[in-house]
Formats: structure tokens, sequence, C-alpha cells
């Protein structure tokens, strides 16, 4: 079998990994950026070792896998994140990801710090775009007013904000940081980024 390079197709596009402190914005603003341009971008599936429920379809909702070979992909390093919530794991593969690009879409990953660092350890050539609060109170005031969050799980999110807007301000960890003040301006800020990454 011959190997292939990884990346070897010319026309695939550079996933684009999309973090941010928790409340600052990201599924807003994606959820914008889905909806305009619903061609352009596709998700990776992810694997999960839960039963498949009715209607969801193997390989294309999820790729369902026994305990054991979730646990020897986690081995292998196949994972780019991964997590184990009820009693099940769920992750996303390095190949997931590269399927997206393979079929000419953009795969967007919208992962926390850790999986920030996982996916630099790879070699997918992801762009990474930091999505910055314009503050911690206005940090603070979001999630209060999205009414998600208690005070303790608020403090919480604010205690792990303070270390992610450490981790961006190292010099070379995004490709683009972006401060989300006014949504219409970060909107417009995202939008040109990426579409000028993937043109
Ligand atoms: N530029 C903005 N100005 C004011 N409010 C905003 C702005 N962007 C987002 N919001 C509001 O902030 C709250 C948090 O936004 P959102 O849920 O998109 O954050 P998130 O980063 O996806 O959070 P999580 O990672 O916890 O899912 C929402 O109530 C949203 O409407």
């Amino acid at each position: 079998m011959t190997s292939v390079p990884p990346n070897s197709n010319p026309t695939s596009k550079p996933p684009i990994v999309l973090s941010a402190p928790s409340g600052t914005g990201k599924s807003t603003l994606l959820t914008r950026l889905f909806a305009a341009h619903p061609q352009t971008f596709g998700f990776s599936i992810s694997h999960t070792t839960r039963q498949p429920r009715s209607g969801e379809t193997p390989g294309v909702d999820y790729h369902f896998v026994s305990p054991e070979t979730f646990e020897s992909l986690i081995a292998q390093g196949a994972f780019i994140e991964h997590t184990r919530f009820s009693g099940n794991y769920y992750g996303t593969s390095i190949e997931a990801v590269r399927a997206v690009a393979e079929k000419g879409r953009v795969c967007v990953l919208d992962i926390e710090m850790e999986g920030v660092k996982q996916v630099k350890r790879t070699d997918l050539g992801a762009k990474y775009v930091f999505l910055k609060p314009p503050s911690l109170e206005e940090l603070r005031a979001r999630l209060e007013g999205r009414g998600t969050e208690t005070e303790e799980s608020l403090g919480r999110r604010l205690e792990r904000a303070r270390v992610e807007l450490g981790f961006a301000e190292v010099p070379g960890v995004h490709d683009k940081i972006i401060v989300n003040d006014d949504l219409d301006r970060a909107y417009e800020e995202l939008e040109g980024y990426i579409l000028g990454v993937i043109s």
C-alpha cells in the first residue's frame, strides 16, 4: 500500500479552530456563520461508545464503537479530544476532521484550550481563531444574562477564563484574535478572516 502524505488533497481547506472562554459568544457567531454559508462548512463525525438511538445512522450521526475499540483508538493517539460523559466515551478523531476537508468542506472545531493544544500536535494545518471578551466584567454580565449559571459555576467559568486569556496572550498560539465587543462588527471580522483563509 502506498502511503499518502497528510493534507495531500490540493482542494482540502484548513480546519478552523475557534476557541474562547465560555460565554464569549462562540455559539452565537458560529450559528450566524453557518446560516450565512450553508454549503461551505461541515461537521466532523464524532466517535461514541453509547448505543445508537432510533433514527441515528452509524457513520452519519456518530461512529458507534465498543469501549475496547475506543480505548485502543485512544492508545493509538487517534483523538484530538475525548471525554467520558454519563458512562460513555465521546471523541473527535483526527481522521474525522480530515474527512470533512477531503470533501471540500471547511471543518470548524469549537473547542477549549486543552483541545487547542492537542490539535496543535497534529498535522491538520488548522487556523486558530481566539474570540476574546471585551473584559472579564462583560463576560460575567453575558454569562449572567444567559441565565444558565449558578453563582458557583459562574465563578468557575470566570476563573477558567482568566487562565484561557493568559494562554491566548502567548505569541504564536493563535492566527487571529477577535474581540467580541459589538456583535455585528465581530461577526464581520470573523467571516472576513475565515473566508480569506479558505479561498
Ligand atoms: N457581542 C455581544 N454583545 C453582547 N452580548 C453578546 C455578544 N455576543 C454574544 N452575546 C451574548 O452572550 C451570551 C453568551 O454567548 P454564547 O452562548 O454564544 O457563548 P459561547 O462562547 O458559545 O459559550 P459556551 O462556550 O458556554 O457555550 C449569549 O446570551 C449571547 O447572546
